[in-house]
């Protein structure tokens, strides 16, 4: 195949990193953008990081938001939200209530998207705290096959996973943008969609001319 066909653009996504307090979000994107481990606790208010990374052969530049996990910055969420294509949605697997946390950020990221097929991944984090576990694989992987969205067990203390869990939102990402690219270079699809935008038009016109008496 000439280098024509095979050229693909570099593409951009912004990535958004959320969780209950002290889950290890910023160690965990810390790791991932710098291979750096952080110890201490300072609670973040907002941090953004941009990377470029290959997946599967493939440029990606990642813009990533590293958010407030404390109850005094919630309000801000709706923001980061708007601005998230993809969602790292981290729990401690040490902290029950950080992962029963999870179910709302979910529910608001699809009510502020308007999109309930929004790229997401599961984190499992701090798996190197084994020994204070409290919330069993069982628990977690039921909710990754409810909500179709992988689940991963990561450590930012050990490393493991860390590459992983932002590589498989990249990959979804992609998969999302090749869709839709396909869709809009397809005539059939245009000409399905252009169809069903004129009968959803005349449903709506023949409501409108009905008068209920
Ligand atoms: N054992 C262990 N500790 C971790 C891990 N990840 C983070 N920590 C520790 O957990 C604490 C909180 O980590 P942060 O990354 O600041 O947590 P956060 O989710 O960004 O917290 P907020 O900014 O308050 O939302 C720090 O003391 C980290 O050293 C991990 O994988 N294993």
């Amino acid at each position: 195949m000439s280098s024509k066909y095979s050229y693909q653009p570099c593409r951009e996504f912004h990535v958004v990193v959320l969780g209950a307090g002290g889950v290890g979000k910023s160690c965990l994107t810390a790791q991932f953008v710098h291979n750096e481990w952080i110890e201490s606790y300072d609670p973040t208010i907002e941090d953004s990081y941009r990377t470029q990374i290959s997946v599967d052969g493939r440029q990606v530049v990642l813009e990533i938001l590293d958010t407030a996990g404390t109850e005094q910055f919630v309000a801000m969420r709706d923001l980061y939200m708007k601005s998230g294509q993809g969602f790292l949605l981290v729990f401690s697997i040490a902290s029950k209530s950080s992962f029963d946390e999870l179910t709302t950020l979910r529910e608001e990221i699809i009510r502020i998207k308007d999109d309930d097929r929004i790229p997401i991944v599961i984190v499992g984090n701090k798996a190197d705290l084994e020994d204070q576990r409290a919330v069993n694989r069982a628990s977690a992987f039921a909710l990754s096959q409810r909500w179709d969205a992988p689940y991963y067990e990561s450590s930012a203390r050990t490393r493991i996973n860390v590459d992983e869990v932002f590589t498989d939102l990249c990959r979804q990402l992609l998969r999302r943008d090749d869709l839709q690219d396909q869709e809009q270079n397809d005539p059939y699809y245009q000409k399905a969609e252009e169809a069903a935008a004129k009968r959803k038009a005349r449903r709506k016109k023949r409501k409108e001319r009905c008068t209920i008496l």
